[in-house]
């Protein structure tokens, strides 16, 4: 299957200024020649295929979106390669432009002042997009973003939610073959996520726009990704599904049982599992799924034990992101590379 996007070593260094103190300070700067070299984006390689959504995630300053910034030709790298759609960013921005789209959560790419149809106007002049195309594609939108809600009013009048709306839409009107999105629902609330979750499911689906979706929110992966890559110190530390993720990283699942009364005086013999809480009659036993199913677990504990009601807990995506975090940051603490350069 043909790859949409391919990066190979790609590596993005900083130089960042260590500021000299003291008298006359501010102007000694100027002349100021001594750098720290940040590596932003550590030699990464992935490919990403026609029709995929990728989730993109880390903890802040991991290095995404300087990654992003790579793959949309905002920023030059400093080696390695990357092409999108088989253009190099960087050297061909404009024909590149035409096959991306982009949405940043943090900041709109449109005109603050100017009613939304008409930002929708001068793209459609922008991009060159012929009048049969256009059409169709704000009709699609209107619909599946009730776009008509707000169209007229100017964007610094609408709200969180129905930015990110005509945000997605604007990125998508000149029907782009790869979508970029950076955190596309940050800060709006559980029904408008879910709007733009699905609208974001359905353009893949059905138009087949390949996806990269950087966000913080778990949820977002869940519904919407197949893969998700994780980056932390520049470095891609996991590149998988994430049931694989689960099964890797996931280690234990709970079962919950409810006793019967007067049963808790009967202690629970249970050689893979172990009680990890208990409150009145419920008890949580965690589990290696390796090692015994919740299935066995239940028979063992019904031999001696009447069981009013069970219930198995997942690893939670989120519990298990936090610990690949936390241990990847203590393996960056030990190999932080910061050359002093005196140039
Ligand atoms: N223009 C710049 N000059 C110097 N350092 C930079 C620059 N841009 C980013 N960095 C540094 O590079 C690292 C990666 O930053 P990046 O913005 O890519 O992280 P991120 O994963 O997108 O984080 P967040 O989730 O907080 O947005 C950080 O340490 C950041 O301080």
């Amino acid at each position: 299957m043909e790859h949409v996007i391919e990066v190979r070593e790609l590596r993005k260094e900083f130089k960042r200024l260590i500021p000299k103190e003291g008298f006359l300070s501010s102007i000694r700067n100027l002349w100021n020649t001594n750098y720290t070299v940040h590596t932003a984006v550590d030699n990464i390689s992935f490919q990403v295929k026609k029709g995929e959504l990728v989730g993109y995630i880390g903890p802040n300053g991991a290095g995404k979106s300087t990654s992003i910034k790579m793959l949309t030709g905002i920023l030059v790298p400093t080696s390695g390669e990357v092409k999108v759609a088989g253009r190099v960013p960087y050297l061909e921005r404009k024909e590149h432009a035409k096959n991306i789209g982009v949405v940043f959560g943090q900041k709109t790419q449109l005109w603050w002042d100017i009613p939304v149809i008409e930002s929708f106007r001068v793209l459609k002049t922008i991009y060159k997009i012929p009048p049969t195309v256009y059409k169709k594609n704000l009709d699609l939108f209107r619909e599946l973003l009730d776009l008509h809600e707000f169209e007229h009013q100017p964007v610094r009048q609408l709200s969180l939610g129905q930015r990110m709306r005509a945000d997605l839409a604007a990125a998508l009107l000149h029907d782009p073959q790869i979508l970029f999105l950076d955190e596309p629902t940050i800060g709006v609330d559980v029904l408008a996520k879910e709007r733009l979750r699905a609208f974001i499911r359905e353009i893949n689906r059905e138009r087949g726009v390949t996806v990269l979706l950087t966000t913080h929110d778990m949820t977002d992966i869940e519904k919407l990704c197949n893969r998700m890559m994780i980056i932390d110190g520049g470095r891609i530390l996991y590149d998988g599904s994430i049931d694989d993720l689960k099964k890797r990283f996931g280690g234990e699942r709970t079962l919950i049982v409810e006793l019967d009364e007067g049963q808790l005086a009967q202690p629970l013999d249970l050689p893979h599992a172990r009680i990890t809480r208990q409150e009145g009659r419920r008890m949580w036993l965690a589990f290696d799924k390796d090692l015994v199913t919740a299935s066995e677990l239940m028979l063992q504990i019904a031999q001696h034990h009447t069981i009013r009601d069970v219930t198995v807990e997942e690893p939670e995506i989120e519990a298990i992101v936090r610990q690949i975090y936390e241990q990847g940051l203590n393996e960056k603490e030990e190999r932080e590379r910061v050359a002093v350069l005196d140039i």
